[in-house]
């Protein structure tokens, strides 16, 4: 991809059906779950992107088998016994968040040392809470680096039981403890020292061990076994917003197929917050639709939950009829850069009036002037910001290609909306 991607502005609303490719989250915790259970596990609708494959080669590093099927996006994993497993050598999570917070409890399991690392990214983001944790159940924790930081060694096994674990910097630590626990002697029984935030995905990660054959009670999981599925995985509703924004922006409309009532995704819920700035939404059991209306209303809304579609809604206020204001989300200052900084110094490159919080930011309405948008190495900046270029001319996304850690044909699929 070139290094620079100009962006067609829409002649008319939008009015289409889209399936994004599968659920980012949810993929890399199949894979996970399905690496840990004693047989063979056929996951499909898999996302195929850098985060996933780092997935995959991690739990290949612990032992299981995997096998891409990437045409019929489905793979096929056969489990290892942890128990008998000795350490995996050095892992490399890239940028992938999830892959290394999930993975440095499950090394924990093995019989002996794993280093896990990633890119200068994610080296720059914290990992404290969960190998503090890891250290609390017996594991061996080495930073090799920085305290706090990756890379680390984790030598196990951990024993497993009662832990406690901070939840006000990212709810990963506490899904990467909850998936190991089973496999530990003791179980596993977390205390969370601070409030959760992104807590849907915790429930998402209860509904996947579920599927693999674990209850978790609470937050305590029993020594136990996952079995092996047969899984299906939806399309990310993270990447969805895009496509639904692009809808409200427009005064179009926009179905995802798949991506119902049932959703095990919260980011789903970007919906109800263009439905309250004036959209229409529908839901039925197997899709969700919204339709944009002659104008949109300026909010004020808590997306600690939903925090991945801030940058999303803070390209869709500026074409509201008023300011926006997100609150709950400081935590995103520590994702895959500043996200408050960076969507705020981007908006204000193209003349919008934006504000920083503590806590979030506020959009004032505005008419963007022609620019070029640095994405900062972060795929959800350079999808956001691309939803300016359908209304606005002249809009450029620089390194278009930071896409590839979630979404690698994003804006082949952007292009089919005009
Ligand atoms: O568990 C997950 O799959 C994720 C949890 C969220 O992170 P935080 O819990 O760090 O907010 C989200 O931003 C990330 O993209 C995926
Ligand atoms: C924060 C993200 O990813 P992760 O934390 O899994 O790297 C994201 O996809 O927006």
């Amino acid at each position: 991809m070139s290094d620079v991607l100009a962006v067609a502005p829409l002649t008319r609303p939008v009015d289409a059906t889209v399936r994004p490719p599968g659920s980012k989250s949810i993929t890399n915790r199949a894979l996970l779950c399905a690496a840990l259970a004693d047989g063979t596990s056929t996951l499909s609708g898999v996302l195929f992107a850098d985060d996933t494959r780092a997935m995959m080669s991690a739990v290949g590093a612990l032992g299981a088998t995997v096998t891409l099927f990437e045409s019929d996006r489905t793979v096929v994993v056969r489990g290892i016994d942890p128990g008998t497993a000795g350490g995996a050598g050095t892992i490399d999570a890239r940028q992938s968040g999830t892959t290394s917070r999930f993975l440095l409890p499950a090394a924990a399991l093995l019989g002996g040392r794993t280093v896990v690392d990633g890119s200068e990214q994610l080296r720059a983001r914290p990992f404290g809470p969960v190998l503090g944790a890891l250290r609390q159940i017996g594991a061996g924790v080495e930073e090799l680096d920085r305290p706090g930081f990756l890379p680390a060694a984790v030598t196990g096994p951990a024993h497993g039981g009662p832990v406690e674990v901070s939840g006000h910097i990212s709810s990963q630590f506490l899904s990467g403890l909850l998936m190991a626990g089973p496999l530990m002697d003791r179980g596993i029984d977390v205390t969370l020292t601070s409030p959760l935030v992104s807590v849907p995905y915790v429930e998402m990660t209860k509904a996947v061990m579920a599927a693999f054959g674990v209850t978790v009670t609470g937050l305590t999981v029993p020594a136990g076994a996952y079995r092996p599925a047969d899984f299906a995985i939806e399309p990310d509703a993270s990447a969805a917003s895009y496509f639904l924004g692009a809808a409200a922006i427009t005064g179009g409309r926009v179905t995802v197929s798949g991506l119902g009532t049932g959703s095990l995704q919260g980011d789903v819920r970007f919906a109800d917050v263009l439905e309250r700035m004036g959209a229409s939404v529908t839901r039925t059991a197997d899709a969700v639709t919204v339709r944009g209306g002659d104008r949109l209303r300026g909010i004020d809304v808590d997306m600690a939950d939903i925090s991945d579609t801030a940058q999303t809604l803070a390209a869709v206020a500026v074409f509201a009829d008023g300011p926006t204001r997100v609150r709950g989300i400081g935590f995103i200052r520590g994702k895959e850069t500043d996200r408050v900084g960076a969507v705020v110094t981007e908006l204000r490159r193209a003349g919008i009036d934006a504000v920083e919080d503590p806590d979030g930011f506020t959009i004032h309405p505005g008419a963007p002037r022609p620019t070029r948008f640095a994405t900062y190495d972060d795929h959800r900046m350079a999808m956001s910001l691309s939803l300016i270029g359908l209304r606005a001319h002249g809009i450029e996304i620089a390194d278009p290609g930071c896409v590839a850690k979630t979404y690698p044909a994003y804006f082949t699929d952007l292009a089919t909306l005009g």
